[in-house]
């Protein structure tokens, strides 16, 4: 396979470029101290990029990156990125929706506390002003305060849970969410805006898009309480800033903590002016726990994707969120990585490529065949192949590729199963999901397995003989090659078949050494 570029735009944590660098067949290019001006000369033979909230993904970024396959968002927010330019050229998004999670949570909790005793500003007033005033930051308590929580999502829930241990009465409002998430914590749910205007202290925990823009501006603060205190740590422009800045002037709004804001970086904004408001300059992502997360989060989707093996929490697949129920999901990026493996252990000119599906995810065959075909000639096919073009490829390569649906027969809920031919040989491998999300290889060439498909490994088969483990693994250990899993599958035969994970990269010399063994029927090495 070619060596795969990925350039990472913005600052991330250390770990992710060791991820990133640990990788032989990976080309890691750091442009984050580039000027974007610079970034775009350079990002034009680039496979995969990585960026945060200081790139914006637009038009001019995107025609800079003519050979750009995959972003990924290092954070949650991707309102700037420009999803249908990408979903245009093919190009897959993805986040990194919860690695940040805690720290957004833990930053509004800050502000909440800020907004109610001022602290923040107190302390600039005894520490740079050196000026000792007791009477001036006098606080309000929060507890027994309505707090009006809109967008109950990972950060909105969290914080409301923290805030309700601090004596808090929460009023959550998210049309998108079922009643009971927020009635089944003991707190009140509301499709009526009104109700959070009510509140004394308001935050704000959505996405910023058309329909969240502006959600609080003049007339929805002319109908707060006085003395109402807002809070966003979510995106500039949810709370109109003109209209936030009249309510703190006029002492409408009492205080307002705010983490974001409608242009960043924000230095010269006439709401820093104000003195009943306390600013952070976008820190909600920001702490040492949570960019590590990120990073390496980050490092491996970006390393999956430049490969073509699958794209983690991608968010403009071609298939409609609506026709796309949740349980699909893993399957969908199972299928993929099977076609992926598939080819690595069969390495010649694939002819065709089959799934048979048993159960309810049969409805979605020709989704998941999609995947199963990117997967397959990703490991191979030096062109672009994504899921828009992945037909088109294969029929242009005379490479069959079809769905079968078949009767439930293996006791698994839903099973895959890829089959790969190529001239030389065939190959099939199975797949399921356990719970939600637990992705499971669950059968080779017939060999009953279940690992999960994640890693480096060396597939072994064998005759079915005394002594073949001890072998292999004295190999290894020679070779300083440490084994993070062995998992033995035996046919009805004479033969048997080993999956053995192991924790660093195998060099072509020890698979021949390991072809050598007489007991060695076949022996590859893949990575997913
Ligand atoms: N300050 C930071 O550094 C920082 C860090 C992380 C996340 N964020 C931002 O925080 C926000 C929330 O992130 P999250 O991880 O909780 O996302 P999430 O997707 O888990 O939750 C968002 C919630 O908003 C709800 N929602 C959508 N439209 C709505 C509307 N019109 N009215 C009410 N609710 C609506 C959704 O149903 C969902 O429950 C995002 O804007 C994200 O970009 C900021
Ligand atoms: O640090 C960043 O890139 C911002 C992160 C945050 O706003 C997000 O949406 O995840």
């Amino acid at each position: 396979m070619r060596t795969k570029k990925i350039i990472v735009c913005d600052a991330i944590h250390e770990k992710g470029f060791e991820i990133l660098r640990a990788e032989k067949d990976i080309d890691v290019v750091d442009a984050v101290k580039l000027p974007k001006d610079e970034l775009l000369k350079i990002i034009g033979d680039c496979d995969v990029a990585i960026t945060r909230s200081s790139t914006d993904v637009d038009e001019k970024f995107l025609n800079a990156a003519s050979n750009l396959k995959a972003i990924v968002r290092a954070g949650v927010g991707v309102d700037n990125v420009d999803q249908e330019g990408c979903s245009r050229r093919g190009i897959i998004a993805m986040n990194v929706p919860t690695a940040n999670t805690i720290a957004a949570v833990e930053l509004t909790m800050a502000h909440l506390l800020g907004c109610a005793r001022s602290f923040p500003n107190a302390n600039n007033h005894l520490k740079i002003d050196r000026i000792w005033n007791r009477e001036k930051w006098y606080g309000v308590e929060l507890a027994e305060k309505r707090l009006g929580v809109i967008g109950f999502g990972n950060i909105g829930s969290r914080v409301a849970i923290r805030a309700k241990s601090f004596g808090m009465e929460i009023v959550a409002y998210d049309p998108y969410i079922p009643a009971s998430k927020v009635t089944d914590l003991g707190m009140s749910y509301t499709t009526n805006f009104d109700d959070i205007l009510a509140c004394d202290f308001i935050t704000i925990h959505t996405p910023k898009n058309k329909e969240t823009l502006n959600m609080i501006s003049h007339d929805e603060i002319a109908k707060m309480k006085d003395g109402v205190r807002l809070i966003n740590c979510a995106r500039g422009g949810l709370y109109n800033e003109e209209a936030l800045h009249a309510g703190l002037k006029s002492g409408k709004i009492a205080f307002a903590g705010i983490d974001v804001f409608s242009k960043e970086p924000a230095t010269n904004h006439p709401l820093l002016d104000l003195e009943n408001i306390c600013v952070t300059p976008h820190l909600g992502a920001n702490t040492l726990e949570s960019q590590e997360k990120i990073a390496i989060q980050a490092a491996e989707n970006a390393i999956s994707a430049a490969r073509g093996i699958s794209y983690p929490n991608a968010l403009n697949l071609p298939i409609k969120a609506e026709d796309m129920p949740a349980s699909l999901k893993p399957y969908l990026e199972l299928v993929q990585k099977m076609g992926f493996l598939a080819a690595q252990l069969n390495r010649s000119a694939i002819k065709s490529i089959r799934l048979e599906l048993e159960g309810d995810i049969a409805e979605f065959g020709k989704s998941l065949l999609t995947f199963g075909v990117v997967g397959a000639l990703s490991e191979t096919n030096e062109t672009t192949v994504n899921y828009v073009n992945a037909e088109f490829v294969a029929k242009e390569k005379g490479i069959e590729s079809k769905f079968e649906v078949l009767g439930s027969t293996s006791g698994y809920k839903n099973k895959v199963t890829l089959v790969l031919v190529t001239d030389k040989d065939a190959i099939s491998i199975s797949g399921t999901v356990f719970g939600e999300d637990e992705q499971r290889i669950v059968g080779i060439n017939g060999f009953k397995f279940d690992f999960k498909p994640k890693g480096k490994m060396i597939i072994f088969k064998n005759n079915d003989v005394p002594g073949v483990i001890a072998k292999i693994t004295s190999i290894l250990a020679q070779e300083g090659i440490n084994i993070a899993d062995f998992r033995l599958g035996r046919g009805a035969h004479q033969f048997a078949m080993a999956v053995i994970l192991v924790d660093t990269d195998i060099d072509k010399k020890i698979i021949t050494e390991l072809n050598k063994l007489e007991t060695c029927v076949w022996v590859e090495y893949a990575v997913l």
